[in-house]
């Protein structure tokens, strides 16, 4: 296999890579937190495309905005496949994920359904669910009083709230303790499938044959997960509820009713059929894509913009000035709020919630930047890399959200962004994921300024790398523009 990354016939170059370890390979770098960042040190010794071998699979590693949109982009389908996984086969059915799923026949009306449901929510009264959330925060919040307190959680079961409604067309209460322990399963399952005792067995085979603890709590949170998306799904059959927005669920029964499109999945997959365990993990994947990610990013923000109070002040300025004070902003109002887009894209370059996207694999042979990569080799994008490339960004380490403002194309430059991928398997919740960030920050700069618990006291920015890069926990508080702000951070 080592072999098959020589020179092709027709000229193509061998890939560069570290030293290694024999049998073990680079199976050590894994114990490194930062892998994002480490790629990164690797790409400046090796070049932006680099080699790794962990256990008996070789890895390649893009760390570019130009390779990555090579491969994702401009060979979409060559690298549109995921390798295979047997922890994830064993929380999806045998594999009927919709993340993780290969790219076969019924991938694709798997993704297509679930991707037309969203875009179906989005035009109906999505933005208004989302703002009507946003507010009922800021008012929960305001009824709280001004005294330090940890916004993520409350970030997480909103927009958890939010994906439950396009999936299953109810409106859970946030204080619902079956709501609450739903979410903190999903969580569960998303810490417990990413740490490093569940990764290695993918890795390394024979490490399957013993007892892992982690792997069976795993087992059952995924079982939990399970039965609640069952009921909720047993529940909508029985029942009418009635939603204004077009619920996934819906959508996707309605593909199961139609005869022609399933004999065409028939057809494709030589007798394996669409069936509702597709369905099931569509919906659990919108789910978990839907609860973590976003409200990570959104407390990423709070995090950056306490230590920015003056960005804060001028992205409450250009709200109060262009829309009034009572006016809250319209996702329509992006070009006319140009700071608080710039400073949603801002966040989404510095901390990409998943800095390394998720594991691609090549679909047939083929090459990027002139290297020969062969089928089924597994692809990681190092988003995180991409995001501080020093071609694209200038002093990309820094929090700049007028680094947009004052592109010579501020579209391209709010483009230029990888945070969400790019190509076939690009994130399915992007439009959603950018309409709750511009609408949740909006509503929040509106009522409150972010300060910290006592003066100085400021989060640390460095985050834990992980699955998804998280911030690490922080007090804030938030004190209406009205009042005056005692201990305010500093610049
Ligand atoms: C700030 C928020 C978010 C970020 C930064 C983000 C980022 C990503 C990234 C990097 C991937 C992997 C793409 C790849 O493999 O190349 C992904 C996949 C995915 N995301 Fe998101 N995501 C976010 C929010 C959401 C939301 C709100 C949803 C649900 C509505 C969602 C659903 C998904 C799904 C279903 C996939 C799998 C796509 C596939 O394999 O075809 N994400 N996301």
């Amino acid at each position: 296999r080592w072999k098959r990354y020589g020179p092709e016939p027709c000229g193509g170059k061998k890939l560069p890579s570290p030293p290694s370890l024999p049998l073990l390979g680079h199976l050590l770098e894994l114990r490194r937190q930062d892998l994002p960042v480490r790629f990164m040190e690797l790409s400046q010794c090796y070049g932006p495309v680099f080699r790794l071998r962990f256990g008996i699979q070789d890895v390649v590693i893009l760390n570019s905005v130009e390779i990555i949109r090579e491969a994702l982009i401009k060979k979409w389908s060559d690298f549109a496949g995921r390798p295979p996984s047997y922890t994830g086969d064993l929380i999806s059915f045998g594999g009927k994920d919709l993340s993780l799923g290969d790219y076969t026949p019924l991938w694709k009306i798997q993704r297509r359904l679930a991707h037309s449901s969203v875009q179906r929510s989005l035009r109906t009264n999505l933005e208004s669910l989302i703002s009507q959330e946003a507010e009922h925060l800021c008012q929960d919040f305001l009824s709280r009083g001004s005294s330090p307190m940890d916004v993520a959680n409350d970030f997480s079961l909103h927009t958890c709230k939010i994906i439950s409604s396009m999936t299953f067309g109810v409106l859970f209460d946030t204080k619902d303790p079956e709501f609450q322990a739903i979410h903190k399963c999903i969580a569960e399952v998303v810490r417990l499938w990413s740490s490093p005792r569940v990764i290695v067995l993918d890795s390394v085979p024979l490490l399957r044959k013993l007892p892992n603890a982690t792997l069976e709590e795993l087992l059952r949170m995924a079982e939990r997960r399970d039965t609640f998306v069952r009921n909720q799904l047993q529940i909508h059959k029985e029942t009418f509820r009635p939603s204004e927005i077009r619920d996934i669920l819906d959508n996707m029964i309605h593909f199961l009713q139609e005869r022609q499109q399933r004999e065409q999945s028939l057809a494709a997959e030589g007798g394996e059929e669409f069936n509702e365990d597709h369905v099931h993990m569509a919906i659990v994947d919108l789910f978990i894509g839907g609860t973590e990610t976003t409200a990570s990013t959104l407390t990423w923000t709070v995090a950056f913009l306490m230590h920015h109070p003056q960005v804060q002040q001028r992205i409450h300025s250009e709200m109060i000035d262009i829309l009034g004070p009572n006016h809250f902003p319209e996702y329509s109002d992006r070009n006319r709020l140009p700071l608080l887009w710039a400073t949603v894209s801002e966040m989404l370059r510095l901390r990409p919630v998943a800095p390394l996207a998720l594991p691609h694999a090549t679909t047939k042979d083929t090459s990027v930047a002139g290297y020969f990569i062969p089928k089924g080799t597994v692809v990681i994008a190092n988003l995180y890399a991409a995001n501080h490339d020093e071609m694209i960004w200038k002093n990309p380490t820094q929090f700049r959200p007028e680094r947009f403002l004052e592109a010579e194309d501020p579209k391209q430059a709010h483009r230029n962004v990888l945070a969400f991928s790019a190509g076939a398997r690009v994130c399915l919740g992007e439009p959603l994921a950018r309409m709750e960030l511009f609408l949740f920050l909006g509503h929040l700069l509106h009522h409150f300024r972010f300060l910290p618990p006592a003066a100085g006291q400021l989060p640390d920015l460095c985050g834990i790398f992980g699955f998804n890069l998280r911030s690490k926990p922080f007090q804030v508080r938030l004190v209406p523009w009205t009042e005056p702000g005692l201990g305010e951070g500093q610049e």
